[in-house]
């Protein structure tokens, strides 16, 4: 197979917008063809998937995403609660089930309640299935991960007792979970995105608390101490977005990019790219690239407000989002929530180190997972609202 990484945002743009027409195909492996392969972020680059992606635009594109305004009030209200109440299981009401924990997470329950009306439960039998449909696709998308079906494809028409076909079972246990989730799209499973975009951010403050100091400052002096912030605030608190890309930029939750394939032979730069090839955007080094952003290493939401427009820039400028024709659908709201989750966050919560029995700061590795799905691992964090009015912001609005 011939595979190709991207590894600059000049040529992730050249080849993956430019040439989006070329580059928009998806890889499909055997393995997906006999169970992921009708699921929207994986369908091949078809009139099928055209159709499917115009239809989920209707709902998340730019012009309507407002309509999710009040769920994602809501929403939001209610995690700044459950920090508030019970800070030492913040991780739980961050990654939620991503990591085990049984509980739903912020952003789980605000799709289920936002797009289908429905309030889940911790133990939901629904948010569990769009998590392990997410820890599936993740699994099917590595390479060599199943070596018997990739060499011998024949071997799908094989019974599953037949020596090498274990996969005929992960791929039944799939289909089952699927035809679950046919009326709950399967993408909803990728706001475990948003969450780990969300659970950086948390760590992000944890390790730097001047950054932090100055988001509130910000908001303090814009909004004031007497209300949480609204979506309308958004284009005067230019230090809380640069604090937003920051996140965006240093943790993309998929460093590797989703992968695109070519449709047919094509040339750059005096290469050949043959038809089928895998391109993967490796956001990751695009976003590390120390000739483009120095220091890339320091949490510096200031590098986003010395360039030129400030941090307002065009969504399309994150590239945690993806690329061309693929990017993600869903990035609209997705933005809305991170954004609104990083304001309401700073302007009534204070976030530390923890400190152990004798009072002294329990360090914080600030490591993250190796998977296809970045996000922190677990740590220690002291989570108190900012001040009594804070939490009384914070309680007023989620009292019924
Ligand atoms: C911070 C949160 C999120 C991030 C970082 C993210 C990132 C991505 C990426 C990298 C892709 C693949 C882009 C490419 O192939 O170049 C994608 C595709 C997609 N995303 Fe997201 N996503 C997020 C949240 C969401 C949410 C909340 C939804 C749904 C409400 C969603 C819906 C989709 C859909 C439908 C696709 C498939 C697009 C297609 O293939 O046509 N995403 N996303």
């Amino acid at each position: 197979m011939n595979i190709l990484i991207v590894n600059t945002s000049r040529v992730a743009n050249d080849l993956l917008e430019k040439r989006a027409r070329i580059f928009s195909d998806r890889r499909v492996t055997p393995m997906m063809e006999l169970n992921l392969s009708s699921l929207r972020t994986m369908k091949r680059y078809s009139n099928e998937w055209r159709r499917d992606r115009k239809l989920f635009l209707q709902n998340f594109r730019q012009a309507v995403v407002n309509r999710f305004y009040p769920y994602q009030y809501k929403k939001v209200q209610e995690f700044l609660c459950n920090l508030t109440i019970s800070p030492h299981k913040f991780m739980q009401h961050t990654m939620g089930q991503v990591m085990s924990f049984p509980t739903t997470s912020l952003s789980q329950s605000l799709v289920f309640s936002s797009v289908y009306g429905l309030d889940v439960a911790p133990e939901d039998h629904l948010a569990q299935i769009a998590v392990e449909a997410m820890n599936t696709l993740a699994y099917t998308q590595i390479i060599g991960a199943f070596p018997t079906i990739q060499r011998y494809p024949w071997l799908r028409y094989m019974p599953s007792w037949f020596p090498g076909c274990g996969f005929q079972q992960v791929a039944a246990q799939c289909l089952e979970k699927l035809k679950t989730l046919d009326t709950i799209p399967f993408d909803m499973a990728m706001n475990n995105l948003t969450m780990s975009s969300i659970s950086s951010f948390l760590l992000a403050m944890t390790l730097h608390p001047e950054i932090q100091r100055k988001g509130q400052e910000e908001i303090d002096v814009v909004i004031g101490k007497d209300r949480l912030p609204t979506f309308e605030d958004r284009l005067s608190l230019p230090y809380v977005e640069a604090i937003y890309r920051e996140v965006m930029w240093l943790h993309p939750p998929i460093p590797s990019g989703v992968i695109h394939t070519s449709i047919e032979d094509d040339y750059y730069c005096g290469y050949h790219i043959p038809k089928g090839c895998a391109v993967v955007p490796n956001v990751w080094a695009m976003n590390w690239d120390k000739e483009v952003y120095p220091e890339p290493d320091r949490f510096l939401p200031e590098r986003h407000l010395n360039i030129p427009g400030g941090p307002f820039t065009n969504i399309n400028d994150i590239s945690a989002f993806g690329f061309g024709r693929r990017v993600c659908a869903g990035r609209y709201m997705a933005d809305n929530t991170v954004w609104l989750t990083v304001a309401s966050v700073l302007a009534t919560l204070t976030l530390g180190k923890a400190k152990d029995k004798n009072g002294n700061e329990i360090n914080i590795l600030g490591e993250y997972t190796s998977g296809m799905l970045r996000h922190p691992k677990p740590y220690q964090a002291s989570i108190t609202p900012r001040n009594q009015n804070a939490k009384g912001l914070i309680m007023a609005a989620t009292s019924p």
